[in-house]
């Protein structure tokens, strides 16, 4: 038997691509590009969010994928373990997929997540880091550049960027946020699109991760340190029905050796209503809400089931932009109830709980 070369043992172990992005730019509209496609290949997918509320793994297309949600927190700190334990148990049984794809949360910072794939041994002997694909929300992401650290260094550490929704952008504003890409990360691959219409292997498949390009942004990507105090900053608290979650300012920590950022002011709001909304009461509701309150509410979500309607109503909104339709039905067996989640600053929780369960029907 010839011994294999690096490259070969290279090669053998599991792609895996960790695709991020801020809030509401794009990154599920991609995954279910990506698994939507007549590819072949066979991808576990793992699904971080932040709301926990498990509403984007409900909104991941794809009838064969395995998805595993993770939602106990920032996939960058309090769930690193689960995220690694995920994995250990993905690579036991080889063979039965192609990739593995981790879509992080809006606020993660994505170095943490990436250091997994070198810091763990068992990991590092079976997986490796694709690429990072960040996507980047062409109209509202200079803003966040001003205000959310992770967002900057979703941007410095993407091998690959996807410039989403150029279609809400002049020309001129989208050279503008292209400047401020280039000045933050001049190597990254960048694609220009519209609901992120990329060709797949543009996204998979890259071999893109470059190590030295890190430790040149982040000396200390590769420290690791054995105790892990997380304690001073739990930032998921889960209380009877709803759950929220917030902190008060923008907080830097180390994990593992390795700086990173934290927006402490973000907060999310998730409230389930046991049943069925009207929805004369919800829409009108909605509507208002978001465009009184949409500079605070940087996203909402929801899953909704309305008075005499078999199908779900799912809508979706990035500040006062909202999008909503009438998707799939109910399953026999599946309980109908009512989801909403709004991640944002300073965001008037009393106001929104009373506002939404007035909408029961
Ligand atoms: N106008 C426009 N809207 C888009 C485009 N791409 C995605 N959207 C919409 O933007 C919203 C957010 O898209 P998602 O793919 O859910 O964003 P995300 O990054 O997964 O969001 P989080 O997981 O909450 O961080 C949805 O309503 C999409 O339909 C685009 O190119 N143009």
């Amino acid at each position: 038997m010839v011994a294999k070369s690096p490259e070969d043992r290279m090669a053998e172990k599991i792609p895996v691509t960790v695709l991020t992005g801020y809030l509401g730019a794009g990154k599920t509209t991609l995954l279910n590009r990506i698994l939507s496609e007549d590819h072949g290949r066979k991808f576990a997918v793992i699904v971080n969010e932040f709301g926990a509320i498990g509403i984007d793994n409900d909104l991941v297309v794809g009838a064969d994928e395995e998805v595993f949600e993770m939602n106990n927190g920032c996939i960058c700190c309090t769930v690193r373990g689960d995220l690694i334990r995920i994995i250990e148990g993905l690579l036991k049984r080889k063979g039965k997929f192609d990739a593995i794809i981790v879509e992080t949360t809006g606020l993660a910072d994505p170095a943490p997540v990436a250091q997994t794939f070198f810091v763990d041994a068992d990991v590092q002997n079976a997986a490796r880091l694709d690429a990072v694909v960040t996507v980047a929300d062409a109209k509202w992401l200079a803003e966040r550049l001003k205000d959310a650290p992770e967002a900057k260094s979703q941007i410095a550490f993407a091998d690959v960027i996807i410039l989403n929704k150029t279609d809400l952008v002049s020309a001129e504003e989208l050279r503008d946020v292209e400047a401020r890409i280039r000045a933050i990360n001049p190597y990254a691959k960048l694609h220009e699109t519209v609901k992120c219409a990329v060709p797949i292997n543009e996204v998979l498949g890259r071999n893109a991760f470059d190590l030295d390009r890190i430790l040149e942004i982040e000396p200390q990507f590769l420290e690791v340190e054995d105790a892990h105090d997380h304690d001073h900053h739990d930032h998921a608290h889960h209380d009877h029905d709803d759950h929220h979650h917030h902190g008060r300012e923008h907080h830097e920590h180390a994990s593992h050796g390795l700086k990173h950022y934290h927006d402490e002011d973000m907060q999310s709001v998730a409230l389930t209503i046991e049943g069925d909304v009207d929805a004369d009461k919800f829409m009108p509701w909605i509507n208002t809400y978001i465009q009184t309150e949409g500079a605070s509410i940087l996203r909402s979500k929801g899953i909704l089931a309305f008075k005499d309607e078999p199908r779900r109503f799912v809508f979706q909104g990035v500040h006062m932009i909202l999008d909503g339709d009438l998707q799939r039905d109910w399953k026999p067996g599946e309980k109908r109830v009512s989801r909403v989640v709004f991640i944002g600053r300073n965001l008037k929780e009393d106001e929104i709980r009373s506002g939404f369960l007035a909408c029961a029907a």
